[in-house]
């Protein structure tokens, strides 16, 4: 068996960097291959005021993944990585191919992301949350929801530090090992504050720990979320301490939106903030901040 395979189901998108756009180059700059389904294929992501492409459907992804299946090419992943999905029925359909990996490599790593929205705005159907509630997370090894995404599915909203402790036990009461809260507000609108709870072998309490980033810019990213899986899904695989993991991927993602945002064109005078196009992620531009990222915000354990 290879031992980084990734098969990775997210959306492809011509222009800019999301879901497989954006973890494909990281991921094989780690030491991964990477074998991409496109849930979609659009021409650039959903924020852009047009919106053109296709959406694969359920049966179509059961065909494609029959054909890995019937080469006997299933067994070969150490990851399976899931974000952006396009409709309820083909999320539901990934339960099966879960289950198909697991029985052909019991050791294989769910890495389940579950892309729905951020800052109070879905950007799938509503129908995800009980699907990704009830079907996907008692699956998963591994989760990264944000905020938003973690307070749909746990039904708790963050405000206090002990509301996100509440909510990553509630991943780990659903089967989940390792959940970490990619960025909260709880620190206030200038710092994000992640959260990771993993669970250890014979150890009835979890470790946990936090780490505080200084927001970097006046604009928000498209993609940062599902570069944070890409990015942590490698470091776990290569670090036996979860939260080693999570400062190597804040060290690498802090540099790729700091070389984005600082080629931002300025504010217009109109106060009309830089366009999406301006925005995406300059990843292949920081192959040495993903090969080699300098951690320089640590995290705090928390007891
Ligand atoms: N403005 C920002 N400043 C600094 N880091 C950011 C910023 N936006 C995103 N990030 C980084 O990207 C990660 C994922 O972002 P987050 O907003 O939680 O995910 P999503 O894109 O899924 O909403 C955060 O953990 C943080 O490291
Ligand atoms: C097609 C597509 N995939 C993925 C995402 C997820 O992006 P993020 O990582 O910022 O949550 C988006 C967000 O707009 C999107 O449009």
């Amino acid at each position: 068996m290879a031992e980084k395979r990734v098969l990775s189901i997210q959306s492809h998108v011509v222009h800019g960097y999301v879901g497989n756009k954006c973890a494909t180059f990281p991921l094989q700059v780690l030491g991964f291959d990477v074998d991409t389904i496109n849930s979609v294929q659009l021409c650039n992501h959903t924020g852009y005021k047009h919106v053109k492409g296709q959406r694969m459907n359920d049966s179509e992804l059961e065909e494609v993944f029959s054909g890995l299946v019937l080469n006997d090419l299933h067994g070969l992943y150490s990851h399976l990585l899931t974000g952006y999905i396009g409709t309820p029925e083909f999320l539901r359909k990934i339960t099966d191919v879960v289950k198909t990996l697991k029985k052909a490599n019991p050791k294989v790593v769910y890495f389940c992301d579950p892309v729905m929205g951020d800052n109070g705005r879905f950007y799938v159907p509503e129908s995800f949350v009980e699907i990704y509630r009830d079907e996907l997370i008692p699956l998963a090894d591994i989760v990264s929801p944000n905020q938003f995404e973690a307070e749909l599915l746990s039904g708790k909203k963050i405000v206090t530090e002990k509301d996100a402790w509440d909510v990553l036990d509630w991943f780990h009461q659903h089967g989940v090992k390792i959940a970490v809260i990619s960025s909260t507000s709880v620190r206030g609108p200038d710092n994000l504050l992640a959260f990771l709870s993993e669970l250890l072998p014979e150890e009835s309490k979890p470790r946990r720990s936090t780490l505080l980033m200084p927001k970097i810019g006046s604009v928000n990213f498209t993609g940062t979320g599902d570069l944070f899986a890409a990015l942590f899904l490698a470091h776990t695989n290569a670090n036996s301490n979860a939260s080693v993991a999570l400062e190597k991927t804040v060290a690498s993602l802090q540099a790729i939106i700091r070389n984005t945002s600082n080629r931002l064109p300025p504010v217009s005078q109109s106060g009309e903030k830089p366009g999406f196009v301006h925005r995406e992620l300059r990843i292949v531009q920081s192959k040495k901040d993903i090969e080699d990222p300098e951690v320089l915000i640590k995290a705090s354990a928390h007891s």
